[in-house]
């Protein structure tokens, strides 16, 4: 029956700024999407720390606001999601947040992004056009979802500049293009195009440069369509199995979320209140 397919709009997104950051553009479409845009085309859409450390508090506001559904994260123009750590920041320590300063000490900052967006409830979709290399590609990896324009370029570029990602960048890899491949990405430093990287189930979708944003939209309209809850427990479904106990974790948490509404939890809840009992016994032991 046609009333039970949801109309999904087509009408173009607008976008409304939202914060203020210096190294991304963070904005809400009136819907439920959030957008987030690594604004440094001059050296590819490469990290540094403070752009980390602000896609982090966006993937914060964007989790705990309610009107949003589902988060975007893309890189500014045409030629690059993300080229990974910026190399002019990087020291013997990590990438630093004050280059020069004396006593600095870097770190990882993207370590702690991955996990958030892992941990976040919400489907994040990454819409890459140009290069998502090194740090960038493992990015999109960690994204739910992946719409490429059709001059996306993938590729792992550690071993060429002495870095390698053997967290997300090696396990997810080989749990989505299967180990064979994944060592090959690595080994070899290859870079392959948005329909090789489609092929290889990297990719959801690729689409013609100028349609990538309607249609990454078009993803997220369908997405916000469906019941969010249902959707945030097959997101923590799927890292359930390939996050180990984290991932369990998630899951648990999430079923104790529902719980905590139920007449059965509730009446262990009101008992301590009221200092009584609890009178489990006329709750069934299901089958
Ligand atoms: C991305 C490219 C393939 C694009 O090539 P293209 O020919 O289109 O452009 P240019 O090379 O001319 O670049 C234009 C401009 O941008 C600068 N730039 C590009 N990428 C970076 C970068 N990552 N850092 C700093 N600057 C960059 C470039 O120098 C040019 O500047 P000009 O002033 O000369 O105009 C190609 O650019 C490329 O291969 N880029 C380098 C990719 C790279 O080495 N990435 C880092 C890999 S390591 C990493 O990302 C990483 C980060 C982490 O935080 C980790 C944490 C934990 C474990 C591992 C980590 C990790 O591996």
């Amino acid at each position: 029956m046609a009333g039970h397919t949801p109309q999904i709009s087509t009408e173009p997104v607008v976008w409304t700024p939202v914060g203020d950051f210096t190294d991304i553009r963070y904005e809400h479409s009136a819907e439920g999407i959030a957008k987030i845009t690594i604004n440094r085309p001059e050296v590819r859409n490469a990290f540094r720390p403070q752009t980390i450390v602000e896609i982090s508090q966006a993937l914060t506001e964007a989790r705990d606001n309610p009107a949003v559904g589902v988060i975007v994260l893309t890189g500014e123009g045409p030629n690059a999601f993300c080229s990974g750590g910026d190399q002019r920041v990087r020291g013997d320590t990590g990438y630093l947040s004050e280059p020069g300063a004396a006593g600095a000490v870097g770190r990882f900052h993207v370590t702690d992004l991955h996990i958030q967006m892992r941990r976040l409830p919400k489907p994040i979709v990454a819409m890459v056009a140009g290069y998502a290399i090194g740090g960038g590609h493992v990015l999109h990896l960690v994204c739910d979802l992946t719409i490429a324009a059709d001059n996306a370029r993938f590729g792992q570029v550690g071993p060429r500049v002495g870095s390698f990602d053997g967290g997300y960048g090696a396990s997810l890899l080989a749990e989505i293009v299967g180990a064979k491949k994944a060592k090959e990405i690595w080994f070899l430093c290859r870079q392959y195009d948005a329909h090789q990287a489609e092929r290889m189930g990297m990719v959801n979708t690729v689409v013609p440069l100028a349609d990538l944003e309607r249609e990454t939209v078009q993803w997220c309209r369908e997405m916000l369509a469906l019941s969010p809850f249902a959707l945030r427990l097959m997101k923590a479904s799927f890292h359930a199995a390939e996050d180990g106990m984290a991932g369990i974790q998630q899951l648990a948490h999430d079923a104790n979320l529902l719980f905590y509404a139920n007449e059965e939890a509730k009446e262990g809840r009101e008992a301590f209140k009221a200092r009584r009992r609890p009178e489990f016994e006329k709750f069934p032991r299901r089958p």
